[in-house]
């Protein structure tokens, strides 16, 4: 089983480093380099020992890009759109990303919103009351995470993994997996440590 999962939000939100905290386990600290265009990243979860591919799509926030990552919109099943918790900018331009989502991607792509960088507390400049107001406004899951301490990067790739397998595959017995519950659930279970690394 295999799906596409795209990565969006404004030039510097951390789309990249929250890619390769993902798959590699590591942060990209150091010098800042944009993605040109789109690059590509595989990583395989198991999710009810069942293996799951994950092929994702890591675009440039750059808006000279914009023209070669609206032709990918249409093949992903699921969006992790970005904001920077310390860069109100990115934050308000969010509404502006969901209007090009609903213009070219999927009608029912799942969209997840992340609050990232959220290790940098002395720099916020959005709480994460804003952040979970706009998601509840839009009906998308929310969470933030920090591509550096990685807090909630695995929870946030899992629920999406999750999602689509229980929507290809629903077997007749199991509950109807709910997204938000699963999320708030296993954020229970970490509150100890502040979120899933
Ligand atoms: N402190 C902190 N810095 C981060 C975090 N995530 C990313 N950064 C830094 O933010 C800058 C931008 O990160 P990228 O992942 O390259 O940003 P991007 O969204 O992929 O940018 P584009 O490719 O231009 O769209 C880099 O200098 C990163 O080191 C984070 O969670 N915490």
């Amino acid at each position: 089983m295999s799906f596409h999962v795209m990565l969006l939000g404004d030039s510097a939100v951390g789309k990249t480093c929250i890619l390769v905290r993902f798959k590699d386990g590591a942060f990209l600290g150091g010098n800042f380099i944009a993605t040109v265009g789109i690059d590509f990243r595989n990583k395989v979860v198991t999710v009810d020992n069942m293996k799951v591919k994950l092929q994702m799509w890591d675009t440039a926030g750059q808006e000279r890009f914009r023209s070669v990552t609206h032709a990918y919109y249409r093949d992903a099943q699921a969006l992790l759109l970005l904001y920077d918790i310390t860069r109100k900018s990115s934050f308000d331009n969010i509404r502006a990303w969901l209007t090009e989502i609903y213009e070219y991607a999927q009608k029912d792509v799942v969209i997840m919103l992340l609050g990232n960088k959220s290790d940098m507390a002395a720099e916020r400049v959005i709480t994460h009351e804003e952040g979970e107001k706009l998601a509840k406004e839009y009906g998308v899951p929310f969470m933030e995470t920090s591509a550096k301490t990685g807090v909630n990067v695995e929870l946030a790739f899992h629920a999406i993994a999750r999602e689509l397998k229980h929507r290809n595959i629903q077997q007749p017995h199991e509950p109807k997996f709910k997204i938000h519950d699963y999320i708030e659930s296993e954020k229970q279970k970490s509150n100890c440590c502040g979120g899933i690394m």
